[in-house]
């Protein structure tokens, strides 16, 4: 039995430059992995047949699960019989915007590549990993990086400034094809990407609150409101800087202050479920 930690993303930038011919976005993202993470477990079987164990509800535990296609691809390309037993235990809110599946996904290759001896690079798996999705291929490296192209062209970017992360999601369930659907490439306000990398290059903590921005964040507010009520009440509640994660609908906060962590935790748990405090952890996945 072999594990893999799967930790979540949050974007610190999001921004869309425009619509491809194949439908997809291209964009040019900063992201970052924080130390709230799946747990997932890799057991060889003899059936040769790849098989899902997860508790969650929402979680398919079939051939839609991200984790299954990624064992499926590996599996096919490089003619594996042996079978696998993966077992998903979620910490990440699901349909979050916090690349919960995409990070299952990407620890399945990590953790087979491993299994399988295959000797892959992350690059390699990297490459795998777009196929199943756009944010894979980030989640193979985690870390901190600018994410370009459809999300899967990744350059490594020095580890955010130490603070805490407050991470709020509300109670629905976003599509992300709806919300990239609903944007209109040419009146997005773009994100200062550039005052983002000077940022984290000299760790300034006050630059970083600064120069968030994410352009799928009115949209996802246009449609769901509850997203404007929980920025606003983290704000008043004392973050740094707010601002939501990906296609939504979590929202992040930057605290510094230890006293405020547990005030704004405290207070946005009164009427929201899924409330962490995490770090940014900006850990890599080095393969050897
Ligand atoms: C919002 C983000 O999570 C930010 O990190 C990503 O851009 C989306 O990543 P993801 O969920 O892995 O996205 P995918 O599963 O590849 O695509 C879901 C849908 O989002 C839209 N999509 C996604 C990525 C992109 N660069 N342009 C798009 O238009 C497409 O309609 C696609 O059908
Ligand atoms: N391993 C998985 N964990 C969670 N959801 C999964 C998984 N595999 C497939 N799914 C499906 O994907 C949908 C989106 O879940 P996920 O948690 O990956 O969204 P997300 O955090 O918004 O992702 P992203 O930020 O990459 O857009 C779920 O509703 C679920 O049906």
């Amino acid at each position: 039995m072999l594990y893999e930690k799967a930790p979540a993303k949050i974007n610190l930038t999001l921004d869309v430059l425009h619509k491809r011919d194949d439908g997809f976005h291209e964009v040019e993202m900063i992201m970052t992995t924080v130390d709230l993470a799946d747990r997932v477990w890799l057991r060889p079987t003899h059936d040769g047949r790849i098989t899902i164990k997860v508790s969650e509800r929402y979680v398919p535990n079939d051939r839609k699960n991200l984790a299954y296609q990624a064992a499926d691809l590996l599996k096919r390309k490089y003619g594996i019989y042996e079978g696998v037993e993966i077992t998903l235990d979620k910490k990440i809110p699901v349909a979050a915007g916090l690349a919960g599946g995409s990070s299952d996904a990407a620890a399945t290759l990590r953790g087979l590549n491993r299994l399988w001896h295959l000797g892959l690079s992350a690059e390699e798996l990297a490459k795998i990993g777009a196929k199943i999705g756009s944010d894979v291929s980030f989640c193979v490296h985690g870390g901190t990086a600018l994410a370009k192209g459809r999300g899967e062209m990744i350059q490594h970017l020095p580890a955010p400034p130490n603070c805490w992360v407050i991470l709020a999601k509300p109670a629905i369930s976003v599509s992300t094809a709806d919300i990239y659907r609903n944007l209109d490439v040419s009146s997005v306000q773009h994100p200062d990407t550039e005052g983002m990398l000077q940022a984290l290059k000299n760790g300034d903590y006050e630059k970083m609150c600064a120069s968030l921005g994410n352009v799928l964040e009115p949209i996802t507010m246009n449609i769901h409101p509850q997203v404007i009520d929980l920025k606003e009440k983290m704000e008043r509640f004392g973050a740094d800087a707010v601002l939501m994660s990906g296609s939504g609908p979590t929202v992040f906060g930057f605290v510094r202050q230890e006293a405020r962590v547990s005030r704004i935790y405290n207070g946005l748990k009164g009427f929201c479920k899924e409330v962490h405090a995490v770090r940014m952890t900006g850990e890599r996945f080095l393969l050897d």
